[in-house]
């Protein structure tokens, strides 16, 4: 397959017969020797030509940084064409129904987009290569890069390698500094995405050569719209993580990456690390019409979050759920149920698993343990709603308030889930 859209993107005209020479498709084609069977074979492959012919076409027209060597790149079904013509796929679906072949497995971007990153991790050869296209986004000291728009919102900066590569040697870095890229995933439009901590360069150079300002975590992971903030966050874990196993825990001796950063490796004691999330629960407990809130205090004033805790070794999450709770407020909860999960990298990488419990009305009599929490309490559906409108932390000056977890954090999708079931009427003791 590859070897024919190869010979597509040259423009050249394809045999059909090279459709079938790679592959389990191969051995199929061998088997169909009657000369009927050979004119549909060859019918459908210039269907399936023009099907790609079409994808390229589109691809061509509506992609803004076209990639040149990639493997994945090739592969001819991505999301985006979907939204041109339902006819381009017809060709594409007759073959599949023909031949019931596994084509159809490779025609889902997200699969070939896994299965490309899982690659890359394990061929060290084929990382090194994909640096060169992929996109890299830079840190300085683990603070990552980022691009005022003219809308006066804030967005990821990337380079690829081969621009990146003159850039970091002008700044007088040695050759090897893009090789300590470390691969965070794959786009949708099948680039490769690393991340680089540039600490050893001058900061203020960097953000004059790239166009960018380099801003602590804390800040751009809030400053991030979608899909932007948690890229960033996975970036700066990955790239922390690197910076603090580089010894083996156990020899002392100096341990050494793959080319994707996805592991190390200590050749004294044969042992492999892989980058680690510490497991926290955290939930929203609910007696029915109000939910219960808690705030450290250390937190920022007036902030109320839900309640969160780490598991402890070898406890089930519903154990660590339960335990949590009854530690920092004394309650006995029931009903988990599993709301979504985030990683989180504040301090460190958490990796955060929401639920929802309730607690019966006639027990929900809070006792607070003030060695973990400053403060919980019941807030009813019109607090929240109020607490919801609040964008912003409150300044020095202004009247207290009471505001929750932004956005990006689970914390908040738990709490508006619990507003949405409560508007709805769907939350009960
Ligand atoms: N994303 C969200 O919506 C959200 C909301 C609340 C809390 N959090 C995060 O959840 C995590 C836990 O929250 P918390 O309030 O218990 O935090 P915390 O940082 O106050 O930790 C409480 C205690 O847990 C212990 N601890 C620290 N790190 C640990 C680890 N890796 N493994 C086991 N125990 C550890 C320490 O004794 C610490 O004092 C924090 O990382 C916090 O930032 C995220």
């Amino acid at each position: 397959m590859e070897k024919f859209l190869c010979s597509r993107l040259d423009g050249e005209e394809v045999e059909p017969t090279v459709l079938w020479s790679t592959g389990p498709l191969k051995h199929r084609g061998r088997q169909r020797c009657e000369a009927e069977k050979q004119q549909q074979q060859k019918k459908k492959a210039v269907e399936v030509s023009s099907f790609f012919r079409c994808c390229f076409t589109y691809r061509q027209q509506n992609q803004s940084s076209p990639v040149r060597s990639s493997p994945v790149r090739s592969s001819p079904v991505r999301s985006s064409p979907v939204r041109s013509s339902p006819a381009m796929f017809r060709p594409l679906r007759i073959l599949l129904s023909a031949t019931k072949c596994p084509l159809s497995r490779c025609c889902s971007g997200y699969v070939s987009r896994m299965r490309y990153v899982n690659r890359l991790k394990e061929d060290d050869d084929a990382c090194a290569a994909a640096l060169q296209n992929g996109r890299i986004f830079l840190f300085h000291s683990l603070s990552p890069l980022l691009q005022h728009t003219d809308r006066g919102t804030f967005r990821t900066s990337a380079l690829t390698g081969s621009d990146l590569q003159p850039v970091l040697e002008n700044l007088g870095s040695d050759g090897s500094l893009l090789k300590e890229s470390v691969l965070i995933g794959c786009s949708e439009q099948n680039q490769a995405q690393f991340c680089l901590d540039v600490g050893e360069l001058d900061q203020a150079a960097v953000e004059e050569r790239c166009g960018g300002t380099f801003v602590d975590l804390r800040k751009a992971f809030f400053l991030l719209k979608g899909a932007e903030a948690p890229l960033v966050a996975k970036g700066q874990a990955l790239l922390r993580w690197h910076q603090t196993n580089g010894f083996c825990s156990a020899t002392g001796q100096p341990t050494q990456r793959n080319q994707a950063g996805s592991q190390r490796f200590c050749s004294s004691s044969s042992t492999t690390y892989y980058p680690q999330m510490s497991p926290v629960m955290i939930v929203l407990v609910s007696d029915g019409t109000r939910c219960l809130l808690g705030r450290q205090a250390s937190f920022p004033r007036g902030l109320y979050s839900a309640l969160a805790g780490f598991c402890n070794m070898g406890e089930t999450l519903e154990e660590t759920l339960r335990r949590e709770v009854a530690e920092e407020v004394g309650l006995e909860v029931q009903n988990i149920s599993y709301s979504s999960s985030q990683h989180w990298p504040f301090p460190h990488s958490s990796f955060m698993v929401a639920c929802h419990a309730s607690v019966s009305p006639a027990h929900c009599q809070v006792d607070v343990d003030h060695s973990e929490l400053e403060d919980a309490r019941w807030f009813s559906l019109d607090e929240i709603t109020c607490a919801l409108q609040v964008k912003a932390p409150p300044r020095r000056g202004d009247p207290p308030a009471i505001w929750l977890p932004p956005p990006h954090a689970v914390a908040n999708r738990l709490i508006r889930e619990w507003a949405d079931r409560q508007r709805h009427g769907k939350d009960g003791p």
